[in-house]
């Protein structure tokens, strides 16, 4: 997958393309993927994603900018597993939100791009102070020849998925809601430093890890978790616990996780920390004991929540592979 700066084209090959902020690349998005991979064998041309450097908000409302579901790492990693050629990382600049509708359209995406198709959803705008639409942009499509498709509204349960609707349920702590629309449970990134050293000294060792500031950090509260570490094989089941440790009168939030079964070195190493299910609040405890007392309870709560997740996916895989 190449990744392309904005301003020129350096794509030479015609392109079938999606256009969007794709942040979370929910299930309205990946219907969205699958619509341009399709049309792109169809067309025999190359995949592209036009998507931003930024969140638009950021210089269209600075003060309304969301905490992302992923950063820029998180989701080109995302669209690399998708198979996508190309991913056109246009800056958002105010230069840029200024470009009225059809300058976007004649000189940005018909002009720089020798495109054969173009799939936006049902409610995509664009140009300045979001002028255009999806059938403005069909219309100008039809003139040229260009296969513009409007994809209808994705919905779970005659709800539209949505990146702000998930935003919402992930800092709600509603990880398995939020894993319905994401179409795979929310997950944070980062890498391993070193905590206070308690945790070893409780039995429970915990990976600390602070996640990206542009990211939404799930509710204060207890999670059963699956990580993955970066360089090395499997997927480890875990505990989670978000927040500020109010038995230790600590006040600064932490992201700290007990891998099950794992007594290896961590620090430096990256961790994926997948969101599965919430246990419970975080609460103060009068005395380390009794926390412990709790955390081999959430243990074992996460350990079985996990099994069984772990059955019902090879249920469904075996289901799937006698059809
Ligand atoms: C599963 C789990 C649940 C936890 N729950 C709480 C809690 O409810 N209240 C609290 O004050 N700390 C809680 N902690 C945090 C411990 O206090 C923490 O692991 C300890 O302070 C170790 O920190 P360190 O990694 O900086 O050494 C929890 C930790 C884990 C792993
Ligand atoms: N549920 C959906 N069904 C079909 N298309 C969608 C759906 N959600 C988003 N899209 C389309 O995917 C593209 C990228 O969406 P984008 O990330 O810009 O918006 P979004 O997911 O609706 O986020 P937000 O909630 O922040 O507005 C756009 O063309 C948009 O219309």
């Amino acid at each position: 997958m190449d990744i392309i700066a904005s301003g020129s084209n350096t794509i030479e090959e015609p392109l079938v393309m999606a256009i969007g902020t794709f942040d979370g690349i929910h299930l309205g998005h990946q219907q969205l993927i699958k619509t341009l991979k399709d049309k792109a064998s169809l067309y025999k041309c190359a995949s592209a994603i036009y998507t931003f450097d930024r969140h638009p908000l950021n210089v269209l409302c600075p003060d309304k900018t969301p905490a992302l579901l992923m950063n820029n790492k998180q989701k080109l990693s995302v669209l690399r597993q998708y198979g996508i050629d190309y991913v056109i990382l246009n800056e958002f600049n105010k230069a840029f939100a200024d470009t009225p509708a059809d300058k976007f359209v004649n000189n940005i995406l018909f002009g720089l791009y020798d495109v054969k198709s173009v799939i936006v959803g049902f409610d995509f705008t664009f140009g300045y102070k979001g002028q255009g639409n999806a059938q403005l942009l069909k219309d100008e499509g039809r003139k040229r020849g260009i296969d513009v498709v409007i994809v209808p509204p994705v919905k779970v349960n005659g709800i539209t998925v949505s990146s702000s609707l998930i935003r919402r349920l992930v800092s709600d702590g509603c990880v398995e809601e939020a894993a319905c629309y994401l179409g795979r449970p929310f997950a944070l990134l980062g890498e391993v430093h070193t905590g206070h050293k308690i945790g070893h000294k409780l039995g429970f060792p915990t990976a600390n890890l602070t996640p990206d500031p542009e990211v939404v950090v799930p509710r204060r509260g207890v999670y059963a978790t699956e990580v993955v570490i970066s360089g090395m094989e499997g997927i480890w089941k875990a505990v989670t616990n978000i927040g500020t440790r109010p038995t230790f009168n600590d006040t600064h939030i932490s992201v700290e996780t007990h891998i099950l079964d794992y007594g290896g070195w961590l620090y430096g190493r990256e961790l994926e920390i997948r969101f599965i299910s919430r246990l419970r609040d975080e609460m103060s405890f009068s005395s380390p004991k009794q926390l412990v007392r709790q955390i081999r309870e959430d243990i074992d709560r996460a350990r079985e929540v996990l099994e069984n997740l772990d059955k019902a996916s090879s249920a469904s895989q075996s289901s799937s592979e006698s059809h």
